[in-house]
């Protein structure tokens, strides 16, 4: 049976080898009561790696998020998003059911917010209006194709935003992914955000997991929400050690998924009716068009599967694939070549 080369997503990669002996050995207590020194551990080197006090471990990406915006907000205010931030565009409305707050959405330019736009949407003292409470970005930012906003627009817009005693919250889920196309540490990305939300479970390949990193202060409320939520886990350093394994292992190597997806994005512009817009490949994403080869993203994902290929369908042309660990050099050699014959020597 020839590989499975799944391009949905990077959150379809699993525990390598190493993670799931660390998982195996892993030394485990009940972490309600902070006894599992393996969550310590994992916690500690999270808070140590964003440059951040302290960090708390939830099994979601989404999970971190809302549970930033609901430790940083009160219910009936307003929170500063981009305009298809995964906040935003993804998260279920947990926003309004959550957290009882409304998003000002701001179009931002290949995912990064403008700070002029920022300061502008900040909501004077009135009767009539919200407090703004946070503001939130995404860096790698995802619908926009894993574009990387640039640190200086990040250091701007947080200056603004504590210029207004307003916090900043880092939809981080990629941001090693961030600090691997900038050439720079995570830390140096997390710096202009004052809690940070980044996950293990995508291009680093752990099974499970998110850390949401913060002041002391912060962490400590919202491990209290995490518990409200039904968040408190137990002998969770079982996952912990695959999370620390990601950590410190997995970042190095992020540049091959960059490098292979800027061969992928190359080889797609090639091909006759597949527009890509190659200044938003910077990472390991790569958002295109199909529509002018005739078919939508269904038809595609349909056609292409039985020659051991997966990719997210879509109702319309707009595409999206991203490379990861278990998608190799040649694996890209072979879509590229799939997709040419599906395409331009249809049946
Ligand atoms: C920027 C960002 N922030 C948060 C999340 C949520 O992470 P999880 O809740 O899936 O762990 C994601 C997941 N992104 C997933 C994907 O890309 O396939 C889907 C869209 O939810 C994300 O891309």
């Amino acid at each position: 049976m020839d590989k499975l080369i799944d391009l949905r997503s990077d959150t379809v990669t699993v525990p390598t080898e190493k993670m799931r002996k660390a998982m195996y050995k892993a030394e485990v207590g009940d972490d309600v009561y902070r006894d599992d020194p393996t969550m310590l551990r994992l916690e500690r080197l999270a808070a140590q790696t964003m440059g951040k006090e302290d960090a708390l471990f939830i099994p979601s990406g989404t999970m971190g998020n809302q549970l930033a915006i609901m430790t940083h907000t009160q219910r009936g205010e307003e929170i500063i998003t981009e305009a298809e931030a995964h906040i935003f565009y993804y998260e279920v409305g947990a926003l309004g059911f959550l957290a009882g707050v409304q998003a000002k959405q701001l179009k931002g330019h290949m995912g990064a917010l403008n700070p002029d736009e920022v300061e502008a949407a900040i909501r004077m003292e009135d009767l009539h209006f919200p407090r703004t409470a946070l503001i939130c970005e995404e860096n790698t930012h995802n619908r926009a194709g894993g574009t990387v906003v640039p640190l200086d627009t990040m250091e701007a817009v947080y200056r603004v935003a504590h210029e207004h005693d307003i916090p900043v919250h880092l939809d981080g889920a990629r941001i090693f992914n961030a600090a691997t196309a900038l050439g720079v540490e995570a830390k140096d990305v997390a710096q202009w955000a004052d809690s940070v939300m980044f996950c293990v479970s995508k291009g680093l390949c752990a099974p499970v997991g998110s850390l949401l990193t913060g002041s002391k202060a912060f962490i400590d409320k919202a491990r209290k929400i995490r518990k409200m939520l039904g968040g408190g886990m137990r002998q969770s350093g079982v996952l912990a050690a695959a999370a620390i394994v990601a950590i410190t292992d997995m970042p190095q190597r992020l540049y091959e998924d960059h490098e292979n997806a800027r061969i992928l994005a190359q080889g797609l512009a090639e091909i006759k009716g597949i527009n890509v817009d190659l200044d938003t490949v910077q990472t390991n994403m790569i958002n295109f068009d199909i529509t002018d080869t005739g078919l939508n993203g269904n038809q595609l994902a349909e056609i292409i599967r039985p020659y051991g290929i997966k990719i997210a369908g879509s109702p319309n042309g707009k595409m999206r694939f991203v490379t990861h660990y278990y998608v190799t050099r040649d694996d890209v050699y072979r879509v590229l070549a799939v997709m040419k014959e599906l395409i331009e020597e249809p049946v």
